[in-house]
């Protein structure tokens, strides 16, 4: 069973695109971010200010892993791609993983100076200094990308739904030649 995933920069649409594509394919629908703060029990700012992020990153991690091989949509948080062994479990058969690509100037237009994302919530050059470090990972992560920029949520939708429908077509003729 696949677990499809969304990955992209804070503000890219992954738990608006999510939803919508969840609701679509009548698959369950998780944000790794709320599961995190159900499971800590505190806000994603105050994780990060009590126990700092690489404990974030872990928790993160293991939500993750937790839900591979699930039949759901998952909306990841903008970081997910930080560390090596998620990018590692991205790429692998379990998960089918999209990047949702933006250009930076959408992402300043989307999102305000809210409180509730830590690293969003700093000056303009180390915003896009992360953007810039964090574009090749998305890029290795994925197995295929969506340039979002100014497309209706809708139109998106129907381009991930034609790809994943076009893909686990090719993994069932690849795993029913493998039996064979
Ligand atoms: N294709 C789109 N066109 C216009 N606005 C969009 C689009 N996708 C998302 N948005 C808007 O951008 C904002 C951020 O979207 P969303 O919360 O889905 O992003 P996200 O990737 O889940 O962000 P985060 O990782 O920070 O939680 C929301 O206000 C949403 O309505
Ligand atoms: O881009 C990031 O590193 C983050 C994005 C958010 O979704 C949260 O996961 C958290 O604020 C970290």
């Amino acid at each position: 069973m696949t677990t499809f995933v969304l990955i992209g920069f804070m503000g890219s649409g992954k738990t608006t695109i999510g939803q919508y594509l969840a609701h679509s394919m009548e698959i369950p629908f998780v944000d790794t971010d709320d599961e995190i703060v159900n499971r800590v029990g505190m806000s994603i700012p105050k994780i990060f200010e009590h126990y700092g992020e690489p404990y974030f990153r872990k928790v993160e991690s293991e939500v993750l892993k937790s839900f591979s091989k699930q039949s759901c949509v998952i909306a990841t948080g903008g970081g997910i791609i930080e560390l090596d062994a998620n990018r590692q479990m991205l790429k692998n058969d379990d998960f089918l993983t999209i990047w949702l690509d933006t250009q930076f100037d959408t992402i300043m237009n989307r999102l305000t100076n809210d409180e509730s994302r830590p690293l969003w919530n700093q000056n303009v050059e180390k915003r896009m200094s992360l953007f810039n470090s964090r574009q090749p990972l998305y890029d290795v992560t994925s197995h295929f990308s969506v340039k979002v920029d100014d497309r209706p949520v809708e139109d998106l939708v129907e381009e991930i739904k034609r790809y994943i429908y076009s893909y686990t077509t090719i993994e069932t003729e690849r795993q029913y030649d493998e039996n064979r």
